[in-house]
């Protein structure tokens, strides 16, 4: 057993609804502890020093609770994956948000599959609706550039990762007028510093797993001196609270977050999931349903081995 414990431990996986990151079962860890339910979820490919971080969030959660909230909602956006037009419409009408992120770039897909999702979107959602695109760093410069300029005649909020580096990133930037945010590029606590130096973002994704926490997000969102888009790294109810405690928390809220993801999973965890509501999250921390837990609990040593190198990464290194 790990060193969190017994079955205070355990292991999800639960079917996505539509393949998302080239992902079609998420899973993860949920822990048990005195102030609530902590989710530990890293990708597949993030070794023990990225998991860490990960764990240290799922720890914060388990453990020490959140910072005080300064807002009772956080609006959301509806999250597209890279379907069809048609699928890319229902998506943004069940959602009932007013904001919409469509991801594009897709591998093995081309420049018409994405002018025809961020089309579609913009006829679901409407005129007074916003829409986001996410890139996860798939253009070069030049290609950034053009689409852009293709794309905003659906007239885009912001682009996200529009490249992979902070150099293109600022480049990019000089060259459009619509805001370039930055997600990828922030996964460290000293990534901020280079961000700003850079000049490559108008506006900084963050995720809590990933920087290890509430505190620590907030600790970045503070060093970026951008405006903050909070969003979830596809998590059940457990993980997605604390993305909802860190929007919350955030002295300034002025975009939707992207935290309406568990439409992307076939179940949840909870009795009562952080699903929206007229296009805003509540700000509270749903309760673990046993029998939801049962239904998608899996047996798994490679998680279990996951969480104790994490661990010990995580003890190892702040000890
Ligand atoms: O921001 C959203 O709307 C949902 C979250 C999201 O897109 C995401 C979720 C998991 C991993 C990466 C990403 C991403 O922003 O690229
Ligand atoms: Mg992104």
């Amino acid at each position: 057993m790990s060193r969190a414990g017994g079955r205070r431990v355990r292991v999800y996986s639960i079917p996505m609804r539509t393949r998302f990151r080239g992902i079609i079962r998420r899973q993860g860890v949920l822990i048990e502890g005195p102030a609530g339910w902590g989710e530990f979820s890293p990708f597949a490919e993030y070794g023990p020093a990225e998991c860490a971080r990960w764990l240290a969030a799922a720890r914060e959660a388990a453990f020490d609770g959140w910072p005080e909230p300064v807002r009772d909602r956080v609006p959301v956006n509806a999250t597209v994956p890279a379907v069809g037009p048609e699928r890319a419409a229902q998506i943004v009408a069940a959602s009932g948000c007013a904001t919409a992120k469509v991801k594009v770039a897709e591998r093995g897909q081309g420049e018409a599959d994405d002018l025809a999702r961020v089309e579609a979107v913009r006829a679901a959602i409407g005129p007074a609706g916003k829409v986001r695109i996410d890139v996860n760093g798939g253009w070069d410069v030049d290609r950034a550039v053009r689409m852009i300029g293709l794309l905003d005649r659906f007239a885009l909020e912001y682009v996200e990762q529009p490249c992979a580096t902070l150099e293109e990133l600022a480049q990019v930037r000089r060259r459009v007028e619509v805001p370039i945010a930055a997600d990828e590029s922030i996964r460290r606590a000293e990534d901020p510093l280079k961000v700003r130096a850079a000049g490559a973002a108008d506006i900084a994704v963050l995720k809590v797993q990933p920087l290890g926490g509430v505190r620590a997000a907030l600790k970045v969102a503070e060093a970026t001196g951008l405006p903050v888009v909070v969003s979830s790294a596809v998590e059940t109810s457990v993980g997605l609270a604390a993305g909802v405690a860190l929007a919350a928390a955030l002295p300034e809220l002025p975009y939707a977050c992207g935290l309406a993801t568990l439409a992307l999973l076939e179940g949840d965890v909870a009795a009562d999931p952080l699903r929206p509501a007229g296009g805003a999250l509540p700000v509270r921390r749903p309760a673990v349903d046993p029998a939801a837990l049962d239904r998608y609990e899996i047996d798994d040593e490679g998680w279990r081995g996951r969480l104790d190198a994490a661990a010990a990464h995580l003890d190892g290194t702040t000890r």
